[in-house]
């Protein structure tokens, strides 16, 4: 088969109008021997950069960048994924269908796996079928949480956040951390990296226990979670832990669905707390639970639970007779009522999402997600919005993002808890975070410690530029 070669035609494989290839490597080596392999090369390039072009002026900084949250300041090294603002994320400059058409997918399946993405983003190259498969194996080895992490989680309330819950499981991790003992006994830095892979991979293969133990605890304490599956991908192990391992298709969406939401270049809240936290070189377990607090805010990633309550809210308000007038109409009163269109706007995207656009066609493929009234009510709604804002006329970007769909057809198969749904957006987001945590200590990258200004500061500066 085409796929399973070294190379393979995205148009082959699926309805991609390219005649591009991409090389998948033959190589057999492990995630850590191909990291150990490409780190020099990087080490070098960055030395010689900075020794050559350190002082090169690459942009100017306005006020409206300071006050305005360093929107458009470009102040960041991320190498695993570039948001372009027109046509969205590109990993390592690979678009989510050229993702689709060359990553692994698991056996049985069409979506790239998680893990697949995970080492497209570490290494920049598309990995083998067989390299991913034994990462997967790697992973599911690696899954199962100490008893202390699986007691503390149960001793919760059930009525803590579930993101609260998440953070709390993945900072207690590292208790076992390695690149901590390893610090603690007086590693060199060019050991940092090692010890941190090894932490992030153990904290990517353990997430899906403490995702899944709890969703079992807050929504249904009388099931029993099923032990790790060997054979399994790691999003199908995930789905099997939250109750749904039967159901094809909800696993096939997670697999979709943890891939892209894997990384969004370095700028975004999470990404840019985990670096932040990791450049202190606090462990990556405990670097990451802070990001996941980032995640946890409605104008971030707990927007896609604030769609689902806001879409819910207007169906029980419109009823069964859903026309797009009605939906207007309950989008100004939103507006109106002094509040966010959430899924809607962004902070460097300026058209659709294209991760929004991936997740409407994987319903598109499918009649009975085209059938679903919930699918049905986000769909009419992204065709509404967008000129309501415009009209509205304060968001720089009117268009859907990815929450605006991407927990409707977890409701759709039963998954209907949504204030759970950040928390899978937590399990994906580790690939891109640990990339970085990986890559920082490789290069060596400082403690991350911007200047800050204040008004009086600025407004002086400000009048002598008169
Ligand atoms: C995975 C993700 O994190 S994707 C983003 C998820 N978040 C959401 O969907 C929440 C809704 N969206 C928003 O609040 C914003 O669009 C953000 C936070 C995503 C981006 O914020 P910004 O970069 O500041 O957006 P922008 O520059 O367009 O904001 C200008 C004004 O438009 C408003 N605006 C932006 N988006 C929206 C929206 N969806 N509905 C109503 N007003 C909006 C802002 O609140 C701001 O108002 P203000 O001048 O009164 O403060
Ligand atoms: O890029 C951003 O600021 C927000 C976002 O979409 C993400 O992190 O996935």
């Amino acid at each position: 088969m085409l796929r399973r070669a070294g190379l393979v035609s995205k148009a082959s494989l699926r309805n991609v109008p390219s005649n591009t290839t991409f090389r998948r490597f033959a190589s057999t080596k492990t995630l850590k021997e191909t990291l150990q392999d490409i780190i020099p090369a990087k080490q070098e390039q960055l030395k010689r950069l900075k020794a050559e072009h350190g002082q090169t002026v690459v942009g100017d900084v306005k006020v409206e960048n300071i006050v305005g949250g360093m929107r458009g300041l470009k102040a960041m090294l991320w190498d695993a994924s570039v948001l372009d603002p027109d046509e969205g994320i590109r990993f390592h400059g690979l678009t989510i269908p050229d993702c689709q058409a060359s990553l692994p997918s698991a056996p049985g399946g069409k979506e790239m796996t998680a893990e697949s993405m995970l080492w497209l983003l570490l290494t920049g190259q598309v990995p083998s079928e067989a390299q991913t498969r034994v990462l997967s194996r790697e992973l599911a080895e690696k899954g199962d949480l100490p008893p202390f992490v699986r007691k503390l989680i149960d001793s919760l309330p059930k009525s803590l956040h579930p993101m609260t819950q998440l953070g709390i499981g993945v900072a207690a991790l590292n208790h076992d951390s390695a690149f901590q003992a390893a610090y603690e006994k007086g590693m060199k830095k060019t050991e940092y990296w090692t010890h941190a892979l090894d932490d992030c991979i153990d904290l990517v293969a353990k997430l899906p226990a403490i995702a899944a133990r709890i969703y079992r605890n807050v929504y249904h304490p009388n099931n029993q979670l099923p032990a790790i599956n060997k054979d399994l991908d790691l999003v199908g192990n995930y789905s099997a832990m939250l109750g749904y391992g039967g159901n094809h298709n909800l696993t096939e969406y997670l697999r979709l669905y943890i891939a892209i939401h894997g990384d969004h270049e370095g700028g975004n809240a999470s990404a840019h707390t985990a670096h932040l936290v990791g450049s202190t070189l606090s462990d990556p377990y405990i670097s990451y639970a802070a990001a996941l607090y980032a995640l946890a805010g409605p104008l971030h990633g707990l927007a896609n639970q604030e769609v689902l309550r806001w879409q819910l809210a207007m169906q029980k308000e419109i009823g069964d007779n859903v026309t797009y007038d009605k939906i207007r109409e309950y989008i100004w009163k939103t507006l109106k009522s002094g509040q966010v269109i959430p899924g809607y706007g962004h902070g460097v995207l300026r058209n659709p999402d294209p991760r929004f656009m991936a997740l409407q066609q994987f319903c598109d493929a499918q009649p009975e997600l085209n059938s679903s009234p919930i699918i049905q009510m986000v769909k009419k709604t992204s065709e509404v919005a967008p000129d309501v804002l415009k009209e509205h006329g304060k968001t720089k970007n009117p268009y859907p993002n990815v929450d605006a769909t991407s927990g409707c057809v977890l409701y759709h198969y039963g998954l209907t808890e949504f204030k759970y749904y950040t928390v899978i957006f937590g399990v994906s987001r580790a690939l891109g975070c640990v990339t970085q945590l990986v890559w920082a200590r490789a290069l060596g990258l400082p403690l991350e410690r911007p200047k800050s200004y204040s008004i009086d500061a600025l407004q002086k500066l400000a009048k002598k530029d008169l």
